[in-house]
């Protein structure tokens, strides 16, 4: 089906096929609809912000083709294409109805251009479901599951209803898929030759490298372990507790082990879903094998250059499909994916299609982090409770033959899951030592100690700070950001090469909760531009002009730019002086160089001197100043908090016209609609 078909003629496989099409499909002008009280409150919750125009027009579009269907499914229609926009894969009736409310934007997280007194006029989800007598989830199930476009799963229909959730069909079909395939890569252990391993092992991890003391295990040597004998591994840690420094020693094991045997080595590829993210993994690999002692054989087996998921798939302009996929498998023996926590569920699903049978798969990532933007929260499911969880005894018994560590059961009697012997959370942060700001404060707002938060403030850390500002106008956030600013501008117009300028820049970012809004990306965007050109460090405030840093916004196989990656518009010697935007990329045999790029050619990019927490994952910064909204808003969460100060290396301000955001935030946790886990724990059932 083409983007351009009207909603009469749109299919009932593109339907199956995708929510995008179903969008750009009706988005041409809805028809009279069939059960106009419904639709007239779903455009009421439109106009209000509390729900996007495609969620009314799906459950318009929905409700045209079953000309009966009755009020209370078109309305859940119109609330399950809200949740996948805000992360949800699915409608969870029970949640929905223990706070009914809550599965809008209510308030709206950019503010509403409507009074209160309008908005107390309106029905919210609360009431309707009152005034239609949805009493209980069981009940509502009945009346969904009456629906045609309603199945349980087992042929295709638009929508699923299952467990008493409702999903889009694509949704559903991902979810399995992705339960299936990494239920699989589960089933059994690899074997492992101890009496070949274990010196190398011995050799890798030396116990004074450790700060833990002697009396603790070694995580990391533990996880490095567990993944020599798993298909499946995830290694989950907070920023420095050495997921990539484990990582490398565990490929080196198995090249090792490989070329020890066959002579051949293990194709192996390292990719991360940013380019930004990649960049970084680049870095820190190679700088994790300079440090090892390594055979020259051995050392030139490791890979040294990440690339981005995009890259290694094959995405096709256009296209959510893919180059590799289940009939094109990707050529390689193991695959470690870095930020796994930001691999959607759709990402996911292509990714295990397209990996081989015996593959590898190796996914680090912080669990606390934010999920990814689009649907799904894969990482955060697996690692679900994964300091709870006891691992199983066969696993006890050989770590402690390959490592001569006891190993406590972490409870006991473990409870059976079948993730337990795939997930190690690495604890200790070789970054942030005790006396570090940054790491006391990310691991209060991790542990939603809002006293602790309140309290950080006043311990005369230096690489901390928390400023209350009087209003968009501040003084001191004006002055904050030019600071932050002035030295890579101060470079361009020195004449400083392309790279030198974008490291300069990488150095200090403002991040925002918020996109729109004086206190959202947009409005702070402007304000820095002004405050540049007052500068005189700036010559424009729009259009293209030197020092103009942009965001790609949507990947361009083609130009082999990615979401998230970040460019710099200077003058280019090359081009006489021409504008070109430079972006970093990391080549193996080049190494690190920046490349020309025409502005014309870019059409998805973003003014990028504030940027939203959630696309700066995957980034890190030597400096940020964090700017929060200034009044309650539902975006703010504990998640978002961790991972915009955890993008600080060095110093992180945090700063907000709303004395509490902070500790507000902290006190607030998301929880994604997610049910891998399950799935994989029904395959495990079954397969015992
Ligand atoms: N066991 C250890 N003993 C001493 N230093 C270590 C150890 N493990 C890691 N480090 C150091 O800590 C720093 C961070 O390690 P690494 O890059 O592996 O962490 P990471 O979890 O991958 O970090 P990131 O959050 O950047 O992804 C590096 O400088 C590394 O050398």
């Amino acid at each position: 089906m083409t983007r351009q078909e009207r909603p009469g003629q749109l299919s009932f496989d593109a339907l199956l096929e995708s929510e995008a099409s179903v969008s750009a499909g009706v988005a041409g002008g809805a028809p009279a609809g069939q059960a106009p009280a419904v639709d007239e409150l779903l455009e009421q919750w439109v106009m209000m912000g509390w729900l996007r125009s495609l969620d009314a027009h799906l459950a318009h579009f929905m409700a045209e083709r079953e000309p009966a269907m009755a009020p209370l499914v078109q309305l859940s229609i119109a609330l399950v294409s809200h949740q996948l926009g805000r992360g949800h894969v699915c409608l969870d009736l029970e949640q929905a109805l223990t706070d009914a409310d809550a599965v809008l934007s209510l308030p709206p997280q950019e503010g509403s251009a409507t009074t209160s007194e309008e908005a107390a006029a309106i029905e919210t989800p609360a009431h309707v479901l009152a005034r239609l007598d949805v009493r209980s989830a069981g009940r509502w199930a009945e009346q969904l599951a009456a629906s045609a476009l309603i199945g349980d799963g087992r042929s295709p229909t638009p929508l699923v209803l299952k467990e008493q959730r409702l999903y889009l069909y694509r949704f559903w079909r991902c979810e399995c898929d992705v339960a299936r395939e990494l239920g699989r890569r589960m089933a059994a252990p690899r074997p492992v030759d101890p009496a070949v391993l274990k010196p190398h092992l011995g050799r890798l991890f030396q116990r004074p490298e450790t700060t833990e003391g002697s009396a603790a295990p070694d995580w990391q040597q533990l996880a490095c372990v567990m993944a020599l004998r798993q298909q499946l591994m995830v290694i989950s840690g907070g920023p420095g507790t050495g997921k990539t420094t484990t990582v490398t020693r565990l490929l080196a094991l198995l090249q090792e082990s490989a070329l020890g045997s066959s002579e051949q080595p293990l194709a192996i590829r390292l990719v991360a879903p940013t380019g930004k993210a990649a960049a970084r993994l680049t870095e820190s690999i190679g700088r994790a094998i300079d440090r090892l002692e390594l055979g020259p054989d051995i050392r030139r087996a490791l890979p040294r250059e990440a690339t981005t998921l995009h890259r290694l798939l094959g995405a096709r302009p256009d296209s959510r499909h893919f180059r590799h996929d289940r009939q094109q498998p990707l050529s390689l023996d193991l695959l470690v994916v870095d930020e796994a926590s930001m691999v959607d569920l759709e990402l996911m699903t292509a990714l295990l299609a397209a990996l081989p049978e015996q593959a590898q798969l190796i996914l680090l990532g912080d669990k606390d982090q934010l999920a990814s933007v689009e649907a799904g929260a894969v990482l955060g499911d697996l690692c679900q409770g994964a300091e709870q969880i006891g691992y199983s005894d066969a696993l006890i018994e050989y770590l402690q033959a390959m490592t001569d560590t006891r190993v406590e059961r972490e409870v006991s009697p473990p409870r059976h899951d079948p993730m337990r012997d795939h997930v190690v959370v690495l604890r200790q942060s070789y970054r942030f030592d005790a006396g570090s700001g940054i790491g006391q404060l990310a691991g209060r707002i991790n542990a939603g100690d809002t006293a602790g938060v309140r309290r950080l403030w006043s311990a005369g850390f230096d690489d901390i700070d928390w400023q209350r500002l009087s209003g968009v106008e501040d003084r001191q956030l004006i002055g904050m950001m030019l600071s932050g600013y002035r030295d890579y501008l101060k470079r361009m117009w020195q004449g400083a090469e392309p790279l030198e300028v974008l490291d300069a820049f990488a150095r200090f970012q403002v991040l925002c909760a918020l996109r729109r809004g004086p206190w959202g990306i947009e409005g702070l965007n402007e304000r820095i531009a002004a405050a540049l050109q007052r500068e005189g460090l700036i010559a424009a405030t729009s259009g293209w002009y030197a020092g103009l840093p942009v965001m790609i916004t949507r990947n361009d196989p083609q130009l082999a730019l990615y979401n998230g990656d970040i460019g710099i518009t200077l003058p280019d010697p090359e081009a006489g002086g021409r504008l070109r935007v430079f972006f970093e990329i990391a080549d193996e045999q080049a190494g690190r160089r920046a490349r020309a790029v025409l502005p014309g050619r870019l059409d998805s990019v973003e003014t990028a001197w504030a940027m939203t927490v959630h696309k700066s994952q995957g980034s890190e910064f030597e400096r940020i100043l964090f700017v929060l909204p200034d009044r309650p808003n539902p975006i703010l969460t504990r998640e978002l908090v961790y991972t915009a100060v955890t993008r600080a290396r060095d110093y992180c301000c945090v700063v907000s016209a709303f004395d509490e955001a902070l500790v507000y935030a902290t006190a607030r946790r998301v929880h994604r609609a997610s049910h891998i886990r399950e799935r994989l724990q029904t395959i495990a059932g079954v397969v015992q």
